[in-house]
């Protein structure tokens, strides 16, 4: 059966107003996409709209570049996880071809769950991110809206939620046949700050699902993980949980 749910878009104005009902009410909207799926889109927010503008032109801009200038950025110059990464560069849904992507700093297109605190998302105009829809065993598109930012939740902070709040597996094909960008920041807090079961998420102490782990720990194994043994592809470190995928 084909998925019938899809990405609120939530207008962050209400949030931003300081006024205390229309702040719970952005709130509660949150909330609640964050309980079901994990993902929602926010309109509004106070980022102007020409600074999205230009960080997609440095991003074209970046990758019509020679392929040689290019690889002085390469990733694997630094041990930081920032640089050019080049195409099919990953693999990371098994059994697959690798991602048919470039991209610089981290990105990832075959199925997978983020695994650290929040992502920021800015697609562009060309569609391509779909979400999964467990309940169904489906996947549903998250349609490109101008200017939204995309947010979804990554496994920390799931974790930190006692599994509550929804990290989602998503992935993405692009069928229109235009190249697509999407610029992508993926937030995980301080890195000496201490993950640990939210109170208010368990009702007693043994159901705390997780031992409390530093964000700098918990990233640092996660990319270790995922990136430190060139070219093997290591099934639990990004696979998706939820569904099993062919
Ligand atoms: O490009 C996209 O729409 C999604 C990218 C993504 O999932 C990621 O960077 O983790
Ligand atoms: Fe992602």
């Amino acid at each position: 059966m084909p998925s019938s749910k899809s990405t609120p878009v939530i207008d962050f104005s209400d949030f931003l107003s300081g006024d205390e009902q229309r702040m719970q009410y952005c709130a509660d909207k949150i909330r609640d996409a964050c309980l079901t799926q994990g993902f929602f889109q926010i309109v509004n927010h106070d980022i102007p709209a020409s600074l999205q503008k230009d960080i997609f032109k440095a991003s074209k801009a970046f990758f019509a570049l020679p392929l040689e200038e290019k690889m002085k950025l390469d990733k694997s110059l630094n041990k930081y996880n920032r640089g050019y990464e080049v195409m099919h560069g990953q693999m990371i849904e098994a059994n697959t071809r690798p991602d048919l992507k470039e991209g610089y700093y981290i990105s990832r297109m075959g199925a997978h769950r983020d695994f650290g605190v929040i992502t920021l998302l800015l697609q562009g105009d060309v569609a391509g991110l779909e979400v999964w829809d467990d309940e169904v065993r489906d996947w549903y598109p998250v349609p490109p809206v101008e200017g939204a930012y995309v947010v979804n939740l990554g496994n920390l902070f799931e974790q930190w939620t006692n599994d509550k709040y929804i990290s989602n597996v998503h992935r993405v094909i692009n069928r229109s046949g235009e190249e697509r960008y999407s610029i992508s920041f993926n937030y995980n807090g301080n890195p000496d700050f201490v993950v640990k079961c939210i109170e208010k998420c368990r009702s007693k102490p043994e159901e705390e699902k997780y031992a409390p782990v530093s964000v700098e720990y918990y990233v640092v194994q996660k990319y270790k993980d995922a990136y430190g043994r060139v070219g093997i592809y290591k099934s639990e470190s990004f696979a998706p949980q939820r569904p099993t995928l062919a």
